[in-house]
């Protein structure tokens, strides 16, 4: 029987991608990290080696957004390398042949004015607002390639999403990335009736940002044609956004009203880092959903979560 395992699956594109495996039909090995931490190189072995996946989905991570990622850069280096380590190198162990290896667009150098092609990671320095994550993310994906040198048919390819939001988004104000920050922060101002809103930096950096059930469905494509699947490969929509243009489509979905204040003491991190997709376009994959749709999903799944009632119940 072939066993797919995920790990991550609590975060964000781990839930994501277990609702579409559920709607799917497809069964999947989701150990919390109770079950199996990352962190615990016996533990991730004793799992792999009683479970013995077919393939593995590589999804968990120290995830945050740029506030996050300053403020523990050690821990971010140290344990996005960890979990990445022990799991591929027990993989090997397993003999466990095929694994999925999220990656992230902060692998590129900073601040590139055009798209960024694969051939791209390690041409330049990284954006030092969250350096140690993108050397954790990048020596994972080259850890993959050793093994695949030294290991016949073992394979570990790396998906490189864009940014990314949607539902079970984190909305923590500590660590969610911009696309919850702006959502929750809206709503709270909608609610209390502020009529300001405050952006951090300049406005004018841009992202371009995927809506993670686009990304579980190229995972699930990944999973099903893996044997074509490029070693690296960009996943995203190949469009971006000014800082100010996501706080602008946002506010016309969530009906603020208010006007933006510039926090200019705030980081604004990467200028721009633009996936080039059309690799993944030849491969036979595109994004679905638009920025527009995609915050009004969130922005629904939102009102569902204990954020939104804590702020209606203010
Ligand atoms: N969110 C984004 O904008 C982007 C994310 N990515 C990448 O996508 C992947 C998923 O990100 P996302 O879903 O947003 O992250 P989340 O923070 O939402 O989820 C992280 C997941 O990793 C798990 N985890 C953390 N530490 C351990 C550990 N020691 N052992 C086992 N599991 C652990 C968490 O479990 P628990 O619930 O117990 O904490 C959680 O399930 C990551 O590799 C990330 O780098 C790439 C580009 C953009
Ligand atoms: C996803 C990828 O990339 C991530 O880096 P990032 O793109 O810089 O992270 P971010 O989503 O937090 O976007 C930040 C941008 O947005 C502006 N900004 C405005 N106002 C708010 C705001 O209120 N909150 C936040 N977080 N940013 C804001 C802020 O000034 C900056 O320009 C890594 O953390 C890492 O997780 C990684 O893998």
């Amino acid at each position: 029987m072939t066993v797919l395992m995920l790990t991550g699956g609590t975060g964000m594109v781990g839930r994501n991608l277990r609702d579409l495996c559920a709607r799917r039909g497809i069964a999947l090995l989701a150990p919390t990290r109770a079950e199996c931490d990352l962190l615990d190189a016996r533990a991730v072995g004793a799992y792999l080696a009683r479970h013995r996946p077919c393939t593995i989905i590589h999804a968990a991570g120290r995830v945050g957004g740029i506030q996050a990622n300053m403020r523990a850069p050690v821990a971010f280096l140290t344990e996005n390398w960890d979990m990445g380590r022990n799991l591929l190198l027990a993989a090997r162990e397993a003999g466990i042949r095929r694994i999925i290896n999220l990656g992230s667009s902060c692998m590129y150098p900073a601040n590139s004015p055009h798209a960024l092609t694969e051939d791209r990671i390690l041409s330049g320095p990284l954006e030092p607002t969250n350096e140690g994550y993108a050397l954790a993310k990048i020596a994972i994906q080259r850890l993959g390639a050793y093994l695949g040198q030294e290991e016949p048919g073992f394979a570990c390819k790396t998906l490189i999403p864009s940014n990314l939001y949607g539902p079970h988004d984190n909305f923590d104000p500590a660590r969610s990335h911009l696309v919850p920050a702006i959502i929750r922060k809206l709503v709270e101002a909608r609610e209390s009736g502020r009529s300001e809103v405050e952006i951090w930096g300049d406005g004018l950096a841009r992202r371009e940002f995927l809506y993670a059930g686009d990304l579980a469905e190229a995972i699930l494509m990944a999973v099903e044609r893996f044997d074509s699947l490029p070693d690296i490969l960009n996943i995203g929509t190949g469009e971006d956004f000014s800082i100010n243009e996501h706080y602008e489509i946002a506010a016309g979905i969530i009906g603020y009203g208010g006007g933006f204040r510039h926090d200019l003491s705030k980081p604004s991190g990467m200028r721009r880092k633009l996936l080039d997709v059309s690799r993944a376009a030849r491969w036979g994959w595109t994004a679905r959903t638009s920025l527009a749709d995609g915050i009004a999903l969130t922005y629904q799944h939102f009102l569902r979560t204990d954020h939104a009632h804590a702020l209606s119940a203010r």
